[in-house]
């Protein structure tokens, strides 16, 4: 302990004092407990003792309710670390899962849903991990913890009926991949995320202005060189929507070219889209993804680091991040800019295709923002409201292919 001691003075130090386990095994005997209380609580930025650690730690301090576990996080923060995480996941007689963050000053009371399940293996050393993720990217310590409790609970509601294995307790699936078959399936198709490139986003009204069906349209953005489509309905009759877009799936699959249902995951199933784009007040894209199985594309739109985070987490493909500039086309759509584009960007596991009001005067800027994850942009009206929809896409298509040349 000494000598991992004389190592940890650099970074910051999470300290998961594994002594007792969920399932009650007792990890470490009295020599350990003395070496955690004297050498490595006061060295450390944050502690995570469950509540039988908690007590153990405090010479055996009875730890039965909430008020308790605030009592311990201060009679541990004490010993001298500087915030103390006391979980109550094993607290008897609690509909919640309550921890309490002590930082020294405030006591914070954090609570997430209860999930029965027998998947718990490594949840405690996964939050351990995760907060310190999270501080080794920049963040609070609070909302370090904030990100990992979440991302725990998120963990365990998908994890908890997976049925693999003999032991008393079950995978916990860090990467919410076992259960739809996605860690050993292949994609059917040829859509790979990255290369969403020239996303043309359809919109009925500026078809019907310039005169021309949406199969027209949407042949003539991929003659131009879209490499993907969505078919964006914002007041069609749900019959209207299904035939317009089994006409769609037909005229992309001839080219090979994935087309998306905006919004409607029941349109997306009926009609065999390859795929759904759902913004923050749609289906989530986790349930999306449990009614279209693991082949499917599933887009989702974000403003935000938080949302680009939980995108992945819920099983997405990639992340439409808008609006850029301002756009007519989306009612009291806010602009983030190039600024709030790049946090997205560099907040997420997945590419990013950026959409509000790109046309071909701004698209070259937007692709230089030198992002490695920033992989397109998705275009309405610069594409559908002008007379002709390929020529315009021709040209975007020559403006991406241009700046793509510029940064490699
Ligand atoms: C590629 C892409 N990105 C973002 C959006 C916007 O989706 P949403 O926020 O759900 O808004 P609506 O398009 O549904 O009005 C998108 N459609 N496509
Ligand atoms: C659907 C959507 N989501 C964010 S901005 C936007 C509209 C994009 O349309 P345009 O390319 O015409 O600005
Ligand atoms: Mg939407």
């Amino acid at each position: 302990m000494r000598v991992l001691g004389s190592f940890l003075s650099e970074a910051a130090l999470v300290v998961d004092p594994v002594m007792v386990s969920t399932s009650g095994d007792v990890l470490a005997g009295p020599s350990i407990l003395s070496s955690f209380r004297e050498e490595l609580l006061p060295m450390a930025d944050i502690i995570t003792p469950n509540i039988k650690e908690a007590s153990a730690l405090l010479g055996g301090m009875p730890l039965e309710t909430v008020a308790d576990m605030r009592s311990a996080a201060k009679a541990l923060h004490a010993i001298g670390p500087r915030n103390v995480l006391v979980k109550g996941g094993d607290l008897p007689d609690s509909l919640d899962a309550i921890d309490i963050f002590f930082d020294g000053k405030d006591c914070h009371e954090l609570r997430s849903s209860r999930i029965k399940t027998r998947n718990t293996h490594g949840t405690g050393c996964t939050l351990a991990s995760c907060i310190a993720a999270e501080l080794a990217k920049g963040s609070s310590m609070l909302s370090a913890v904030k990100v990992a409790k979440h991302y725990v609970e998120t963990v365990l509601e998908y994890s908890k009926d997976i049925f693999i294995g003999n032991g008393r307790q079950g995978p916990f699936d860090h990467l919410l991949r076992l259960k739809n078959g996605i860690h050993n399936s292949h994609r059917q198709g040829t859509f790979n995320p990255s290369n969403l490139f020239l996303y043309a986003v359809t919109d009925s009204q500026m078809n019907k202005k310039w005169g021309r069906p949406m199969v027209d349209a949407i042949e003539a953005a991929i003659e131009g060189g879209a490499t993907i489509v969505q078919l964006r309905e914002k007041d069609a009759e749900t019959r209207e929507f299904l035939e317009m877009a089994k006409a769609c799936v037909g005229i992309c699959r001839s080219y090979g070219v994935p087309l998306l249902i905006n919004d409607r995951v029941d349109v997306a199933l009926a009609c065999d889209a390859d795929g759904v784009h759902v913004g923050q007040s749609d289906m989530p894209a986790r349930i999306a993804r449990t009614l279209l199985g693991p082949e499917k594309i599933i887009g989702v739109s974000c403003k935000t680091p938080e949302q680009a985070q939980q995108a992945w987490i819920d099983g997405a493909d990639y992340i439409g991040c808008g609006g850029v500039y301002p756009t007519n086309t989306k009612a009291n759509n806010p602009t983030l800019g190039l600024d709030g584009l790049k946090a997205v960007c560099l907040a997420s596991k997945l590419p990013v295709v950026a959409i509000g009001g790109i046309n071909a005067s701004n698209a070259g800027s937007v692709m230089e923002t030198g992002v490695s994850n920033l992989k397109g942009v998705a275009v309405v009206s610069a594409l559908f409201d002008r007379e002709s929809v390929l020529a315009e896409t021709r040209n975007l298509h020559a403006i991406l292919m241009e700046a793509a040349s510029q940064v490699k």
